[in-house]
């Protein structure tokens, strides 16, 4: 598990690096055009290549390293600011360096770093212009508008793809939120709240087109005494069997859901009442019929509801309520049966 104290030094370094080294070599082309002195190349030198170790060891021994790199990262913008009156403030060398130091405090991420960097820039800026003196030379040569080019596509390929591959990331996170939501973890149907919006959709598409839709309810009967007698692992293990067997009931075009407790729903789409009620009654039987791998004696019924959708579902809510009230109908006529509007309480098939 990658530690995130440590993520931040380890994300900043190589970009460091590669952004400091290449300019580094920019600078030194402006140094070499105007002859300057030792101290000159010195400075350069030790801010150019050697810092970006020194940073890393800094934060890396800290023992906050997030916090130590946050203050790497302002010295670097310091220091980079530093080197512009080395240059007599080359024009071209000068922009791309700031533009760099800016690029890199936005990409971590950090809110207002960038700002934060501002006094600590213009404070090296004064300092390092009191040493060297004001010499203002912005005109930018060839040679070194070429030494430009390695900083400009190589700092802004890499930049991309830290970006790429922390989109690619995102997104991947974004999906498996959505099927969080979407899906129930105990037993892959879909969980209640998609559940409901697609029983919506089907309603309202009832209510639009005529299209016939069924509901079916389905509860395990007497669940709480297989938890109190066997434990909830064995109660999670039969809501997993039985959502393998709705599963296996279903099309690919209706919509089984949990809907809370040892409680199933099940969108029945473009079917009507009888067809709805063979898919319901072999349900039921093959829950009857279910053997638990680890406790093959355990006995298991259901009871189901069936209301086909009406033009008087105004809502969800009352189509849900009429599933419910056949499936309390069932349980109140003895379990393990099917119960359906306009249709008698069926017995089970022995
Ligand atoms: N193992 C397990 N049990 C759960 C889960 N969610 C709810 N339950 C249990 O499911 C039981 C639901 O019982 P009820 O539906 O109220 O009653 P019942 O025993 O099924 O009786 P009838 O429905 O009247 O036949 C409760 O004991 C809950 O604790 C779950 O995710 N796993």
């Amino acid at each position: 598990m990658p530690n995130p104290q440590r993520q931040l030094p380890r994300r900043v370094y190589p970009l460091r690096l590669l952004g400091m080294g290449l300019g580094g070599v920019v600078v030194g082309m402006v140094l070499w055009e105007r002859n300057a002195s030792l101290p000159a190349w010195l400075c350069m030198a030790l801010i150019s290549f050697v810092w970006p170790h020194v940073a890393y060891q800094l934060s890396h021994r800290n023992s906050n390293p997030y916090r130590a790199e946050i203050r790497n990262l302002l010295v670097d913008s310091a220091l980079i600011v530093a080197l512009i009156p080395l240059m007599h403030f080359n024009l071209l060398p000068s922009v791309l360096i700031i533009t760099l130091t800016m690029v890199e405090k936005i990409t971590t991420g950090i809110r207002g770093l960038w700002v934060r960097s501002l006094p600590g820039m213009a404070g090296a800026a004064v300092i390092s212009t009191a040493f060297t003196g004001f010499h203002w030379s912005p005109h930018t040569s060839m040679p070194v508008l070429i030494a430009c080019l390695p900083v400009l596509v190589l700092h802004t390929l890499s930049v991309s793809v830290v970006s790429y591959r922390l989109i690619r990331k995102v997104s991947r996170q974004n999906q498996l939120l959505d099927e969080l939501r979407r899906i129930d973890a105990l037993t892959g149907l879909y969980g209640r709240g998609h559940w409901q919006e697609q029983a919506e959709a089907t309603l309202r598409r009832h209510h639009a087109t005529d299209e016939p839709a069924c509901l079916v309810m389905l509860d395990i009967d007497h669940f709480k005494q297989i938890n109190d007698q066997h434990g909830h692992t064995v109660g999670d293990e039969v809501l997993r069997a039985l959502a393998r067997i709705i599963l296996g009931n279903v099309r690919a075009t209706d919509c089984a859901g949990r809907y809370g407790g040892d409680e199933f729903a099940i969108v029945l789409r473009g079917m009507h009442l009888d067809n709805a009620m063979v898919v319901a009654q072999r349900i039921r039987e093959q829950v009857q019929a279910l053997q638990l791998h680890d406790l093959p004696q355990l006995q298991l019924t259901s009871s189901l509801g069936v209301a086909p959708a009406d033009h008087r579902h105004g809502s969800l809510r009352a189509w849900t309520n009429a599933a419910d009230s056949e499936l309390y109908q069932a349980k109140a006529a003895g379990r393990n049966r099917v119960s359906a509007g306009a249709m008698p309480a069926l017995a089970p098939v022995v």
